[in-house]
């Protein structure tokens, strides 16, 4: 049990009516979760408002209520707190409640539209590497250090950060890297964190049907780099045209990394293959497994970041050649018919294009490129006739599918993602909606030397329609439906 008061502690009051000086048990933001003497903090969602759920909540124990209006009739025994914002309150308490578990580790958020994932579990890795205690909050997995659990969101609520934020600081870890989505950010999922620095990758289209303009998405993201202190470090893409935008307001310690721009950390690309690339940095080469211009990116980035941390500059770069495709990330199989296919969680217009960019320039004749894609339902639609435009542009075939449904149509995506395609360019693509079909017709018509990009899922190991997952693995597809073919 807790005093309600120390949970309290920094939360601005705007009523109370009650005892704070009580003993609670838990906090929920879900009247489902609720049972007897916990606090139950209601917020405005985006289908529902928890304010409705403020009497069921009581009726299952709730000795507190936290909330954005007082009920008009208040039942004796039950404190009642009124707060301006549920969300911005509840991150505070979170954080207490766990006893600010972000302040005793050094917690690094990544944030961008593309690249998190990958920035942060290979951060992960290469100070796993380097002989530390580490953490990881992403999209594929939470770990404290060597134990791992799973995740529902890539940024998930501050309950669940703070309680893994807390097991990690009983296991010791020193260094967490933590992926911090627009969606997190907005839904002030990442506030009341104590950051040692913040990370940001690129900024291009996504998420605009939650965010309505790319200005506001783009100083959504800002937000992480506002609320660092002083003594924090802020480090931005510098060949990003929003990279500098991140930095304008932060009071942390400012670097850049950059490709092309004058900036702090420079790298240079000097040889690209599919089993690996060559890259300068500092004036010494480093060999990497990751290819592709965006992770040459992404591998900077690190390198930079561990710097900052206090890594050795030779240590990482040796570090950094032992690391590993991140899962789902540019996961590729080999057939005995020399057919390459390659997995990729491309679900943005600026992933599939890099990713078809790093492709198209591994071929050295006139191999075909076949990529079989889709685009989530119940997500932001205008990326559909992008993503289909930048499929059948540079792929010699394409084959639309079905990506996540949820509860859309897939054909409907499907005919969204078809409007987007040239009308020189309709020859070149095929709707198949099962995805397990379309990833077998992809095989059947590649011949030897094609690559097959299977992009949009990576890691993912199901396949959602209308609230329903069947398992579902893009690797495990193209490698049964290539190892079956008799050519
Ligand atoms: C659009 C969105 O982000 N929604 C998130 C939001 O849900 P919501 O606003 O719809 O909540 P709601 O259902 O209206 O409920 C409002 C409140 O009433 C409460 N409630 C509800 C019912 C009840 O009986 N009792 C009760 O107390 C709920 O617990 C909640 O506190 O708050 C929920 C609790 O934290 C999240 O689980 C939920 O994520 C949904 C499932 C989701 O799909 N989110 C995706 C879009 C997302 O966040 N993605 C980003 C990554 C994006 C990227 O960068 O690629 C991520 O970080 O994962
Ligand atoms: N630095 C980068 N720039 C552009 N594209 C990238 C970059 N890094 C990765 N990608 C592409 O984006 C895809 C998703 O990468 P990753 O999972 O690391 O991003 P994310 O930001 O975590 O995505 P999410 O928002 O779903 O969490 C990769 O599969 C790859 O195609
Ligand atoms: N974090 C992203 C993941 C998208 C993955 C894609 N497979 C889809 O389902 O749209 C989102 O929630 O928008
Ligand atoms: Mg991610």
């Amino acid at each position: 049990m807790k005093l309600l008061k120390d949970i309290l502690y920094g939360v601005s009051l705007a009523a109370v009516s009650g005892d704070t000086n009580v003993m609670v048990n838990h906090l929920h933001f879900d009247s489902r979760k609720v049972e007897m003497d916990d606090v139950f903090v209601a917020i405005k969602g985006l289908i529902t408002d928890g304010h409705k759920y403020i009497q069921t909540a009581i009726n299952q124990g709730a000795k507190a209520i936290v909330c954005e209006k007082l009920p008009e009739i208040l039942v004796n025994g039950v404190t009642y707190l009124e707060v301006d914002n549920g969300n911005k309150a509840l991150a505070i308490m979170a954080s207490n409640f766990y006893e600010n578990p972000s302040k005793n580790l050094k917690l690094v958020g990544v944030t961008g539209t593309n690249g998190k994932t990958t920035v942060s579990s290979l951060l992960y890795s290469l100070f796993k590497k380097a002989g530390y205690k580490v953490g990881l909050i992403s999209t594929i997995k939470i770990m404290v250090d060597e134990k791992e659990y799973p995740t529902t969101h890539t940024t998930p609520d501050v309950m669940t950060i703070n309680w893994h934020l807390h097991l990690m600081n009983q296991e010791g870890v020193e260094f967490c890297f933590m992926e911090v989505s627009s969606h997190g950010i907005h839904q002030k999922r990442a506030e009341g964190l104590h950051f040692e620095g913040a990370i940001f990758t690129n900024l291009s289209h996504d998420h605009l049907d939650y965010h309505k303009t790319f200005a506001e998405y783009r100083d959504t993201k800002k937000e992480l780099f506002d609320g660092l202190s002083r003594t924090a470090f802020a480090l931005t893409n510098f060949d990003d045209k929003n990279g500098m935008v991140m930095l304008q307001n932060t009071k942390a310690r400012k670097y850049t990394y950059a490709l092309k721009s004058f900036a702090d950390y420079r790298a240079q690309i000097l040889e690209n293959q599919i089993n690996g690339q060559l890259l300068k940095i500092d004036d010494n080469e480093l060999w990497s497994k990751l290819i592709g211009d965006f992770n040459a990116y992404n591998l900077l980035a690190i390198y930079a970041t561990a710097d900052i941390l206090g890594l050795e500059k030779l240590e990482i770069l040796r570090l950094i050649s032992e690391l590993e495709n991140v899962d789902g990330r540019f996961q590729y199989f080999i057939s005995k018919e020399k057919i390459t296919a390659i997995v990729d969680y491309a679900h943005t217009p600026d992933a599939l294009k890099n990713v078809l960019i790093t492709i198209n320039a591994l071929r050295t004749g006139n191999e075909n490129v076949i990529t079989v894609v889709g685009c989530g339902g119940d997500r932001d639609k205008s990326k559909r006739p992008v993503m289909g435009h930048i499929a059948s542009e540079m792929s010699n075939q394409a084959i639309f599918t079905s990506d996540n449904p949820r509860t859309e149509s897939p054909e409907v995506i499907i005919e969204e993602m078809e409007a987007g395609v040239e009308p020189q360019n309709i020859k070149k693509i095929l709707a198949i909606e099962n995805r397990k079909q379309a990833i077998k017709t992809a095989c059947k018509l590649a011949s030897a030397n094609d690559i097959i990009l299977v992009a949009g899922k990576g890691h993912e190991n199901y396949q959602e329609t209308n609230g329903k997952r069947i398992d579902f693995d893009d690797f495990k597809e193209v490698k049964a439906a290539l190892n079956s073919l008799n050519k």
